[in-house]
Formats: structure tokens, sequence, C-alpha cells
């Protein structure tokens, strides 16, 4: 297929609700659509889960917008492009940068599955019909606010709760969760907010019988979590410090994990998401898929990924109502007794709203 355009928008969105990690508070999304265009007149969508402020990851909006416009599109445009898998090679002399990779890759990805009259899922090999759904609650200062949060979306009927959690609001937490709810399937995930000087308090996290504890330990680090994940038996899962193939086979080798939280974004999109996920299957590391908060183009991208048979444990792609009033894809994502199902058209299996991406669009550049 021939990349005839892109066009690469600037969106803005608002949450529902303030979402609060230990790293900040978010409610407003700005962040990156990119359509693909063929000959055909068929579009792919994607999208760059980057936040506005580097907090989570050292991409942030405003560097993908640069990277996206100077660097990688004029990679693709008027290029013939006969798999995905190409761009692997063309990127490649661009270190990092994977949230801005991911997003064009995906865009791609979905006009390669649309030219071919398949689902994404499809051509991605994911061979699952539905996938298991989980919700992450963000912190809340008032402990009733977050138990009200779980008794909600537990009887919605999500599959497991993960709560983020940062000293000071940890083990008071689970205590209050665990008196309410003895029986949920419950996470924790820290992003980053511990050291090894704190390990007394994640050993006291063992009684409370969680599925995993996510990135406890610094973003990038696999050393400090081996060290860790001898000393608990609550299974360590790492998000912030995989970004790469090679990240996720010396993570696993050093024993850093037991659990691999998979986001599109971070390790550069789907290509290296497949194959990551093929070597887990073969070294026994279950996966799920973590989410950005995304709009249904990302979220698309996930519940596409998740298909795949290794991602075993319930994903963060929750129905696009439990973060906005309006999503920018029709039909919405809906979990539905702990599912969500995966679309069976063409590409992604949503369409895009011309109207709702024209209102929420701040910005747009088109690349011919
Ligand atoms: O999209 C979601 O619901 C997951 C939210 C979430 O946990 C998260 C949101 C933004 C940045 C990082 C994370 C994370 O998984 O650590
Ligand atoms: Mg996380």
């Amino acid at each position: 297929m021939r990349i005839s355009e892109v066009v690469m928008y600037k969106i803005q969105m608002r949450m529902k609700n303030p979402f609060t990690t230990s790293f900040g508070t978010e409610q407003d999304r700005l962040f990156l659509i990119i359509e693909a265009k063929n000959d055909d007149g068929l579009s792919g969508w994607g999208e760059c889960v980057t936040s506005e402020l580097p907090l989570y990851i050292e991409e942030f909006t405003q560097s993908a917008w640069h990277m996206l416009a100077d660097n990688l599109i004029p990679l693709v445009v008027k290029q013939e492009i006969n798999h995905p898998d190409e761009l692997q090679e063309k990127f490649q002399p661009f270190k990092r940068n994977n949230l801005a990779k991911s997003a064009l890759e995906g865009a791609i990805w979905d006009l390669y599955a649309k030219t071919r009259g398949e689902s994404l899922a499809n051509a991605l090999g994911g061979t699952k019909k539905k996938v298991d759904v989980g919700i992450s609650l963000g912190i809340e200062d008032d402990i009733d606010d977050l138990l009200q949060n779980i008794k909600e979306k537990t009887e919605e009927g999500y599959k497991r709760i993960k709560i983020k959690i940062k000293p000071g609001k940890d083990l008071n937490v689970l205590h209050e969760v665990r008196k309410n709810f003895p029986d949920i399937p419950l996470m924790v995930d820290a992003n980053s907010a511990y050291t090894l000087d704190h390990v007394d308090t994640l050993k006291k996290m063992d009684k409370y019988d969680l599925m995993m504890i996510e990135q406890p330990l610094t973003a990038g680090d696999i050393i400090d979590h081996a060290t860790l994940q001898k000393q608990i038996e609550t299974p360590v899962c790492l998000d912030e410090s995989i970004h790469s193939y090679e990240n996720a086979r010396q993570a696993i080798e050093i024993g850093s994990c037991k659990i691999i939280n998979m986001k599109v974004g971070r390790v550069g999109g789907l290509t290296q998401a497949k194959r990551i996920h093929d070597m887990c299957d073969k070294a026994g590391i279950p996966l799920w898929c973590g989410g950005m908060l995304e709009s249904g183009v990302g979220r698309a991208h996930n519940i596409a990924i998740t298909s795949l048979s290794n991602f075993t444990l319930p994903g963060d792609t929750a129905s696009s109502s439990r973060y906005w009033e309006e999503d920018i894809i029709s039909p919405e994502v809906v979990m539905k007794d702990g599912y969500v199902d995966v679309p069976e058209g063409p590409g992604i299996g949503y369409e895009v709203k011309p109207g709702f991406l024209r209102r929420n669009t701040v910005e747009l550049k088109v690349f011919q």
C-alpha cells in the first residue's frame, strides 16, 4: 500500500473525573491522533498516548508532535509499505520516542488491516473473541470515596480492581479496602514511588493477597526490583521499566518481575508488543494490557493486542464511559460482565467520528 497522506491532530478532551497517581493529577488530556491514508481513500488511525507533561515517561505531547512532524511522518508519506513490520527498520535510527513511533505505526497497522478487510486483532494473530477487563482507580483524599468507587466498579463487573498507592497512602488504604472487600481480585500500582529503603512497608503488603504490585521502584530499574522480588511474596509487575524486547528479556532473566504490564506505546508499537508477547509466552510470564487514559482510538488498539493468547490477566481497557462523557469513536467501548468484545470489522473495528474529531482538535497538520 502507498501512504498518500498523513494528518496529525492535537486533541483536547476533558475526563469526567481527575485521575491521581503518585506522580500527579490529570483531568485534561492533550494528546495526538494520527490518520494515515492510502491511495484508495482508506484511513488508518493511531493515538499518541502522551500527556502534556513528562511525568510518567520522558515523552510529552509537544515532544511527540515535533518527533512525528520532523522525523517520523516524512519517512512514510508517499512511500510504499507492504507490511507495518517494515517501520521497525525505518524508525530504528531514532532512539526511543516510543510513544511517537507507536502512534504512527498504529495508524499504519489499522490501515494495513483495512486494506486486507480483516480486523486488527486478526492481523496481529489474536485469537480471543472477548477480553477480560479490570479498572484502575486513582488515589483519593478521602478513603470513603475510594471505597465507594471500588463498590461501584465491582458491581459493574470489572474483573479486578487496581488501586494507586504512594508512601503514606498504602498500608492504611489496603487495610480499609480489605476490611470492606476481603475477596475481590486486587492489585496496587505505585508508579515508582518507593525505594529499597521501603522494603519493610512493601513486605507488609504480602498479607493483603494482592495479585501483584506494579512498578514499586524507580522507572527504568530492573536490578532493585530483582532484589525486592526475592524479599516479598507478592508478584512484582513492571510497567515503567519495560521499553523494549531487551528490557523485558533482561528483567525476566534476572527475576525482576513475574508479570509484565504491556503498554503498546511504551514499547514502541504493535510489532514490538507482539514480539515481547511471544517471548513472554515462552518464558511463562503472563501479560496484561495497561492503559494510558486513552481515547477510543488507543483503547481500540489495546483491545486488539489483548486478543493475543498470553494476555491472561484482566487489562485496563475499561468502558469509554469510565473516562468520557462522549468518546471519539462509534460505537463506544463497552465492558459487560467483565468483558469487552473484540470487534470483528476491518481494522480497529470502530469509526472515528469526524464531527467530534473536528470539535476537539486544537491544532492540525497535513503531510502530503
Ligand atoms: O487508562 C487507565 O485506566 C489506566 C490508568 C493508569 O493506571 C495510568 C494512567 C496514566 C499513566 C500511567 C498509568 C499506569 O498504569 O501506571
Ligand atoms: Mg502503571
